[in-house]
């Protein structure tokens, strides 16, 4: 087991690649089930996610080949193997298999995701779709069965606005008969994403980045090459970051219009924020003001950054509050921000940040990956040495972030645990 060390307190500059988005690759990979002949896809992030998924591919019978950024999958002698425990539990997007294995085989048997715990993250919207697609559902001991003989097009409402329903919905719908209409749909840019994969596999989708999308079920989807999306989640983290501790920082591959929330958020605060085609360009003004936040869904500030974006609040002159509407307990980081010197409370859904505050140097511990990603950017904020644990948190997520960092200047590395500090972090 490794911690991370960071020597805090010293400007970074320079220039910072972003890799493939997570939260696309993760659906990406299992949406390959779908196709009769192999599938490629370039610009992966190196991610335990991508790992554990290849991993999935592979235990039904895949034939898949990851290397470095590009996984190959031949999905022609998979079969429908039970997944009730082990791999599933250790993200959350290994829901995606319900949704490709029922549309490919007609019957898949899952156990319930693991992922980050940011309360409860039910997935009835996503039962109600494929119920409604004509499968047969149930729960037995943690793992969800399900089956049906045909799987006819429906339309179905969302009654909550979600990523993960409209991307399974997705992927059960493409082959069955007839017309399916997904309303009150998520819009992320990963929908669009998954949809572009579906589309040169031969699928039939329209709409997808809009909250109605349409699907005409086609009986074959084949074999394509496909290139994912940069990470705004990660672009984003590197503009906070660039905003708390850099000197004139450029985030490069990164579609801007995907992060204007977080721009106007940084300019607000008064970041100087520079956009171009495919890179962002960020610097700290003399002064950071507060501000408040409000996570929503696409195209509003993402939850998935709220937690970064708490440490840098912390630097801000007066009052921020962060609300977050998504994930009501997303605040496990707070903690650990006080211990490093932030002043914060947390008053139900609200994170209230009073600042500044010069962060300190601390044992930390990353409870989730985006608490992880708080962490760090508080860890190069703080005067002194920060010690993170949990990067296997971290690892679900950020691709090659020590070696990322190190590139802007950084003082950060990871080094092996002692038995004892092993043991310590049990308790
Ligand atoms: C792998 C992946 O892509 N993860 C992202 C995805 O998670 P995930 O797909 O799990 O998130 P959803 O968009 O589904 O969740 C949004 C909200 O809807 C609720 N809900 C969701 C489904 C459902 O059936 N019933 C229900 O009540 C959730 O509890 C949450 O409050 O979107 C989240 C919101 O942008 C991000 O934080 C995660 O990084
Ligand atoms: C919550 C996240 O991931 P997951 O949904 O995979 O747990 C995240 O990426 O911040």
């Amino acid at each position: 087991m490794e911690k991370l060390k960071i020597s805090g307190g010293y400007p970074l500059k320079g220039s910072i690649r972003v890799s493939g988005a997570k939260n696309s690759a993760v659906a990406l990979i299992p949406a390959t089930i779908l196709a009769d002949s192999p599938v490629k896809i370039e610009g992966l992030p190196i991610i335990s996610d991508v790992e554990i998924l290849k991993g999935l591919l592979e235990e039904i019978g895949g034939t898949v080949s990851l290397d470095g950024d590009e996984m190959s999958v031949d999905p022609s002698r998979m079969i429908s193997m039970p997944l009730p425990n082990g791999r599933v539990k250790k993200l959350r997007a290994s829901y995606y298999l319900m949704g490709a294995m029922l549309g490919r085989f007609k019957k898949a048997v899952i156990g319930l995701p693991g992922g980050c715990h940011l309360g409860p993250r039910p997935i009835d919207q996503h039962i109600k779709g494929f119920e409604a697609l004509g499968a047969q559902i149930t729960n037995e001991q943690g793992a969800i069965y399900l089956r049906a003989d045909e799987l006819r097009g429906a339309r179905i409402y969302l009654d909550v606005v979600s990523v993960g329903a409209t991307i399974n919905i997705m992927l059960a719908a493409v082959k069955a008969k007839g017309r399916t209409i997904i309303e009150n749909a998520a819009k992320e840019p990963e929908i669009i994403d998954v949809a572009t994969l579906l589309t040169n596999m031969g699928a039939n989708i329209k709409g997808a980045g809009t909250d109605i999308i349409r699907i005409d079920g086609v009986e074959h989807l084949h074999g394509c090459r496909h290139t994912i999306i940069p990470d705004r989640i990660e672009a984003g983290t590197f503009m906070i970051l660039a905003a708390a501790v850099g000197e004139g920082i450029v985030v490069d591959n990164v579609i801007p219009q995907h992060l204007e929330s977080v721009t106007a958020k940084l300019r607000e605060m008064g970041v100087n924020v520079e956009t171009g085609d495919d890179q962002i360009f960020v610097s700290p003004g003399s002064k950071f003001k507060a501000v408040d936040i409000k996570t929503l869904v696409y195209p509003g500030f993402p939850t998935d950054l709220q937690q970064p974006f708490t440490s840098l609040l912390t630097k801000a002159s007066g009052s921020s509050v962060v609300t977050d509407t998504i994930y009501g307990a997303r605040f496990k980081h707070i903690d650990e921000l006080r211990r490093m010197n932030a002043n914060i409370k947390v008053e139900g859904r609200s994170a209230i940040i009073n600042g500044p505050s010069q962060l300190q140097g601390a044992k930390v511990k990353a409870s989730d990956l985006r608490a992880g990603a708080a962490l760090v950017v508080a860890g190069l904020m703080a005067e002194g040495l920060t010690e993170v644990t949990g990067l296997e948190h971290i690892d679900r997520g950020y691709s090659n972030l020590v070696e990322k960092l190190n590139g802007l200047g950084a003082t950060i590395w990871r080094e092996k645990m002692t038995a004892e500090e092993v043991e310590q972090l049990k308790n």
